[in-house]
């Protein structure tokens, strides 16, 4: 066996070393505000973690626990609220499109997890800046993020190829195609350049950006290809499915494919390890740097505002 397991501790390190370095110099530290507003207990473990880490690497973190009826008038509060550098809230609160109400709620200057509607079009269109100098890059959702910096840490990513390009050639499979992660992280990863199967309970689409990569964004196809088919042909296998059931089956892969798993649950089972080359476990840790990079870009812009 020569699979090698990332420790993604190793992944963040030197994003946080960055971070405190960056903490470090400013008199007043940014103020996340994290809204919790359902009994998930995934989310209550996240909100532990991004605790810890804030406090580790200097920034405040503040838990409002709230009842789902109060969140939307607490939200625009700390919209308004001059000390909050950024807002989040955990999802799932009330499920469906009454959440993603909820996403477009939080204002685009303090939305660390980059859900509003405007991050999450320029996303999809392949849109890197807000503005035409391209002063200010738009914010990504965390756990879409962390896992290109996961790919790229791995070597998925080709530095040989040009910035925009390098997954052209890399064939992808995503089980999950929720609204937070797994249809974003499939749009990024196809828009880098890759041939992108998401999957989930409804069925299969195929994402990416022609031959070539004659187009300039990625567009979305319907497919026949079943998920065997996909697996078969994958070089990357990522799961988010938040069932501790749910297992790949590891005869089905690639040899010497790369698998992570984003779930809370464990996705894969231990003979992963005599099927792959690079698995990676887990990503949460990841998540929560890119969590708090997203918040420090915002506070800059925040701070440039006022000037
Ligand atoms: N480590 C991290 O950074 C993060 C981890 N998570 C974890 O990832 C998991 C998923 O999170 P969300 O996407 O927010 O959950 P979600 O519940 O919104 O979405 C899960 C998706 O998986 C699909 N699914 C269920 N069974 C499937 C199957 N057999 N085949 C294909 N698709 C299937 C569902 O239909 C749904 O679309 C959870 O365990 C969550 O705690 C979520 C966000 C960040
Ligand atoms: N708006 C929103 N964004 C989220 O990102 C979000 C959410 N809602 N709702 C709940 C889920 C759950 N989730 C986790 C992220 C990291 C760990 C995490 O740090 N896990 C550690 C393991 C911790 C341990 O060792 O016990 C790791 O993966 O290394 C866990 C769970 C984010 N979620």
């Amino acid at each position: 066996m020569s699979c090698e397991v990332v420790k993604v501790v190793d992944v963040a390190a030197p994003f946080i070393t960055e971070l405190k370095d960056q903490i470090s110099k400013l008199e007043v530290k940014p103020l996340l505000v994290a809204f919790l507003a359902n009994d998930d207990p995934a989310a209550k473990k996240y909100a532990e973690w991004t605790a810890k880490t804030c406090a580790d690497t200097g920034l405040r973190f503040e838990l409002r626990e709230c009842a789902r009826t109060e969140l939307e008038d607490k939200i625009v509060e700390a919209n308004e609220d001059d000390k909050v550098n950024g807002i989040m809230v955990y999802y799932p609160v009330f499920g469906g499109t009454q959440d993603g109400y909820i996403q477009n709620t939080v204002s685009y200057r303090k939305d660390v997890e980059g859900l509003c509607h405007k991050y999450i079009y320029s996303m999809y269109h392949n849109i890197r800046y807000l503005d035409d100098a391209q002063t200010e890059k738009c914010i990504l959702p965390c756990t879409p993020l962390a896992m290109v910096k996961i790919l790229e840490h791995v070597g998925v990513y080709n530095k040989v190829l040009a910035y925009g390009n390098r997954l052209h050639g890399r064939t992808i499979t995503i089980i999950n195609r929720s609204e937070v992660v797994g249809r974003p992280l499939a749009a990024l990863l196809a828009n880098d350049g890759a041939k992108v199967y998401s999957v989930d309970v409804d069925g299969i689409m195929e994402l990416h950006r022609g031959q070539g990569l004659k187009l300039k964004k990625h567009e979305v196809f319907e497919t026949k290809v079943t998920l065997d088919e996909a697996l078969k042909v994958s070089d990357v296998v990522i799961t988010g499915v938040p069932s501790p059931n749910y297992k790949v089956d590891s005869s089905k892969l690639k040899d010497g494919v790369v698998a992570v798993n984003f779930s809370t649950a464990k996705n894969f089972n231990d003979d992963i390890k005599e099927k792959a080359s690079i698995y990676v476990p887990s990503v949460g840790k990841v998540t929560v740097a890119m969590l708090e990079r997203n918040l420090l870009r915002l506070h800059e812009y925040q701070t440039k505002e006022k000037l």
